[in-house]
């Protein structure tokens, strides 16, 4: 496999604040990386360090292979799209006018503009100034431009915080076709269910450190108690532990057929992330 973000020690300050304490992490060609964690704790200063927004305090960022600070350069810039809460849109232009500009900057076809604004469900919209628009539908023209030129690193900073479900299955869905086609997505979120249902590897990030990272099953594997619950017919819940007594207790149920379920009592990503910090993901 191809590292396309590779990132090690990494620290950033702001005056007396240290944003990011000592970030490490890899991802490989193809994934969808998500990074999760609560208000505060970083993710929005990496990706604006892996874009050039910003340059590191200390450690190294490598993104497609060279220095994140290059990634300002007009020849890396076409290489990877960014949705940030910023989007830069002009406001007394359409939708479309937005995108049209910005398909010519990149040289890109016309057709690109279709695209793009199929892939947020915004086509029949495309007339609407961008003044007039819902916080929602200025996150989905954001992501549209950030798509348009199919690059091959996608950032996407909490891609869907302003989106109602039906618009959100629809990105989801978007993305996942993106990726197939070959983009890697690194996105941040504070939100267990986006990552969970997106995401290939998961770093729980908390006050400027990774506290874990793996795939969501590994995780929960990693974090699980080992315990069931078995619900009879007789409607009462049991909550069964790893033990030869409790063994025992099971086979008599089974041997009785008097088992309605049994299933594993997997922590949520919420509930690992508060085992690892003390705190809620919120
Ligand atoms: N330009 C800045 N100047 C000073 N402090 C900053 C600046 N940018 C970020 N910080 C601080 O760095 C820390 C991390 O902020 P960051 O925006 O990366 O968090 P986040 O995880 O993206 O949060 P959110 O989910 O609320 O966007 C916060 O304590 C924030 O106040």
């Amino acid at each position: 496999m191809t590292s396309v973000i590779e990132v090690q020690h990494l620290k950033k300050s702001f005056q007396s604040e240290n944003a990011l304490e000592d970030v490490s992490f890899t991802i490989e060609k193809g994934e969808i990386f998500g990074f999760l964690g609560p208000s505060g704790s970083g993710k929005t200063t990496t990706i604006k360090i892996l874009t050039a927004q910003l340059e590191e305090t200390g450690g190294s960022a490598y993104v497609l292979g060279k220095p994140a600070k290059e990634m300002k350069k007009s020849s890396n810039r076409n290489r990877f799209g960014i949705l940030t809460d910023n989007s830069g849109l002009y406001t007394r232009l359409s939708i479309e006018e937005n995108l049209l500009l910005y398909s010519k900057l990149y040289s890109l076809p016309t057709s690109a503009v279709k695209e793009a604004l199929d892939f947020v469900n915004l086509y029949s919209e495309r007339k609407k100034k961008v003044s007039q628009l819902s916080k929602g539908m200025i996150q989905r023209v954001t992501l549209a431009r950030s798509i348009m030129h199919k690059p091959e690193l996608l950032f996407l900073d909490e891609p869907t915080s302003a989106l109602d479900p039906v618009n959100t299955t629809h990105i989801y869905n978007g993305l996942r076709k993106l990726n197939e086609a070959g983009t890697t997505i690194f996105l941040t979120t504070h939100d267990m269910s986006e990552a969970e249902s997106l995401c290939d590897r998961i770093a729980f990030l908390h006050n400027g450190r990774i506290k874990a990272i793996g795939t969501p099953q590994e995780l929960k594997k990693r974090f699980s108690n080992d315990t069931i619950t078995v619900e009879l017919k007789d409607g009462s819940s049991h909550y069964i532990e790893n033990r030869t007594h409790e063994a025992n207790k099971l086979y008599e149920w089974m041997k009785n057929e008097q088992i309605e379920k049994i299933y594993t009592n997997e922590p949520t990503l919420g509930d690992i992330f508060m085992q690892l910090t003390g705190s809620d993901l919120i």
